[in-house]
């Protein structure tokens, strides 16, 4: 090997390990980094654990890919705050003035990662099935965009792919049955879809496609599988937050059934509702939602 060579060689071999060693510098990246690693963890405690014991390798799974992800934002990105799944729900109830209640310290943070560590915890549990994800979205107090998501990543590490901001996927093509009148395809929880959900098929002419967890049904949509994905009766940010972010630098619409702006970081992490489909089919499919939305 001749000097510049053996270099260049050493080179490239020192700035792998260094590759290897370090997590992406960029936001966009580094939630898409977080996102795989998370995922990878999630594939070794199933293969581990097999599916005999539904309930422990749910709880396995989800503090799993917590204990990962906390460490790894501990290490990469410390001086940001954290929002998520597995240690919010305690926090939740925070009240401004309310006796002993602790205001999150998320709330005065200029970055916060708002992250599901495993989200479609019941399908993880259940063999064969891969509708399951790993959720990393970065809201930013300073923000251009109403929902203020910068970053955000889902991986479906059981159908090998990762959607990111940081690349983030071309627009939907418009299918043929939709440019010939065939159904609208709208995706739905598979457990537990919205009470509305069959009469607004029936309104609307569509069809379900039932699957589980919130990230792999934006992903349906960003990828044309399905036109769009409603949810209502209840969910929390962290299950939307990193699909809205992919969604909506895809060029995709989302918001509140109700056509409001989805909020993150708000004091209540409460989520309830949303609606995520190509911008031509929100006129149609929000007037239809009006007709559905809960009363105050
Ligand atoms: N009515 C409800 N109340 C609270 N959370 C809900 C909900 N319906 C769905 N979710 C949450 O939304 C995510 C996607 O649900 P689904 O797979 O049914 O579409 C799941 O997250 P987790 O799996 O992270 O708990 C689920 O718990
Ligand atoms: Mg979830």
């Amino acid at each position: 090997m001749g000097e510049r060579t053996e270099t260049s060689a050493r080179m490239t071999s020192q700035r792998d390990s260094l590759d290897l060693g370090h997590a992406p510098v960029t936001d966009g990246a580094f939630a898409r980094w977080l996102a795989d690693k998370a995922g990878q963890a999630l594939l070794q405690v199933r293969e581990e654990m097999g599916y005999g014991d539904g309930a422990a390798l749910k709880a396995a799974g989800d503090k799993a890919a917590h204990d990962l992800m906390k460490a790894e934002l501990a290490r990469w990105r410390p001086a940001d705050a954290v929002l998520s799944e597995e240690d919010d729900h305690a926090r939740a109830a925070w009240r401004d003035g309310e006796p002993g209640s602790v205001r999150p310290e998320r709330l005065s943070a200029g970055r916060v990662w708002i992250v599901d560590p495993l989200d479609g915890t019941r399908e993880f549990s259940e063999e064969g099935r891969s509708d399951w994800a790993v959720h990393v979205a970065l809201w930013t107090a300073d923000c251009g965009s109403p929902a203020c998501l910068a970053a955000g990543a889902v991986a479906m590490p059981a159908q090998h792919r990762t959607i990111a901001t940081d690349h983030p996927p071309a627009y939907p093509p418009l299918p043929l049955e939709s440019a010939t009148g065939g159904p609208i395809r709208i995706a739905a929880s598979r457990t537990r879809p919205p009470a509305f959900v069959t009469t607004l098929a029936e309104e609307l002419g569509a069809e379900l496609v039932p699957m589980g967890s919130a990230g792999v049904k934006i992903a349906a949509v960003i990828n044309g599988d399905a036109d769009a994905y409603v949810h209502a009766g209840g969910q929390y940010e962290w299950d939307s937050a990193a699909p809205v972010a992919v969604a909506l630098a895809t060029g995709l619409h989302a918001s509140r059934i109700d056509g409001s702006t989805l909020r993150y970081n708000e004091a209540d992490p409460k989520l309830p509702d949303l609606v995520v489909c190509r911008k031509d089919l929100a006129p149609r499919l929000l007037a239809a939602l009006q007709r559905h939305l809960p009363s105050e």
